[in-house]
């Protein structure tokens, strides 16, 4: 009977530590840290081996980039700032604009957001950058190629040098029309929020109770069918309303790429961050272009058509950093 109590009381002892894992962290808790299970912790190593960490091959993406010029595009939300409940407030960090900054030093850089361009730059701040809004229906780039051989200057703020370029144009009083009708339909739906992004309107449900999904979705369609015109896309935990038009963040990638005079150098390399679905896009253009690197910012396994992976917006600081101090001539 000793020997067994003994037995027992050691077995207690010597178990080994359990540790939490902290990593991959949920979309949907905002970004922090909290236990996951280990099977999940082996699907997201297993999902890292096709898209591997873009910090840990840094050094190898320099390499193969030296002699070749860096385009940069950088998604907004999720990608220059953490996912937050109150789109008003997903401010990026003073550190994370001074890392596109520098960037955008060395290297041309576009922002290409959901957002309304207006928004998106109230949120960067910066003047040296050129900013597409509405998935891309709303850009402001150079009118003519800035280019001529040397290297790339940034201009984007002299006069005569940039226009905008709107796609989506005759959608707008439709688009607006549909805000309006929203904001009737969805008013009684608790947590539901509006969001005019211009050429697109976003409709939120992240503080939506998972039982009035269904209905806010019912009610967003309902309004649609007066306007087949126009469809339904979805984000993270998002709907949103845009016109039916052949153009996305791809389309806007290329475009800009042209107007920098970039597009047909074989030795262009554009480079893209982005998190969400409508990102997809323009990572598709990368793959179809056979040259460029597309990093998709993400903490949890996804079908994606990105080469390379960042976990969060603070791994996107550190590769943008990196970056602006690295070595490609
Ligand atoms: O293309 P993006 O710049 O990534 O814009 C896509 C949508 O981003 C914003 O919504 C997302 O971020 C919010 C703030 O963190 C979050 O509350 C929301 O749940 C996310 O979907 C933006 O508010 C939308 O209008 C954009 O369409």
């Amino acid at each position: 009977m000793m020997k067994a109590v003994i037995a027992f009381l050691r077995s207690l002892f010597n178990r080994p530590k359990v540790h939490a894992i902290s990593t991959p962290k949920s979309e949907e808790n905002g970004g922090g840290n909290h236990p996951i299970a280990p099977d999940h912790k082996a699907a997201y190593s297993s999902w890292m081996k096709q898209h591997p960490s873009a910090l840990l091959m840094f050094d190898k993406m320099m390499e193969a980039a030296k002699g070749k010029r860096i385009v940069v595009f950088l998604d907004y939300d999720g990608t220059l700032s953490h996912i937050v409940n109150d789109p008003d407030r997903a401010f990026m960090t003073n550190e994370m604009r001074g890392a596109v900054s520098d960037v955008s030093k060395r290297f041309p850089t576009a922002i290409i957001s959901g957002r309304s361009r207006d928004k998106v730059k109230q949120f960067v701040k910066l003047d040296n950058v050129y900013y597409a809004g509405s998935h891309g229906m709303d850009i402001m780039a150079p009118t003519r190629p800035l280019t001529s051989g040397g290297k790339h200057r940034p201009q984007v703020n002299r006069k005569g040098n940039e226009g905008s370029f709107q796609p989506a144009k005759k959608f707008l009083p439709a688009i607006q029309e549909i805000f309006t009708a929203l904001e009737e339909s969805t008013s009684k739906v608790e947590g539901a929020r509006l969001e005019d992004n211009r050429f697109c309107v976003s409709v939120h449900f992240r503080q939506v109770s998972k039982e009035d999904y269904d209905i806010l979705e019912e009610k967003v369609k309902s309004v649609l069918e007066n306007y087949p015109d126009f469809r339904l896309t979805r984000g993270r935990k998002v709907m949103e309303i845009r016109p039916c038009i052949e153009w996305n963040k791809g389309h806007a990638l290329e475009y800009l790429l042209e107007n920098l005079g970039l597009s047909n150098s074989g030795d262009v390399l554009p480079l893209y961050i982005g998190d969400d679905r409508t990102d997809e896009d323009a990572f598709k253009v990368i793959e179809r272009r056979g040259q460029g690197i597309s990093i998709v910012v993400s903490s949890v396994p996804k079908d994606t058509k990105a080469h390379y992976s960042l976990q969060d917006p603070t791994e996107v600081y550190k590769f943008l950093s990196d970056l602006a101090t690295s070595m490609t001539e």
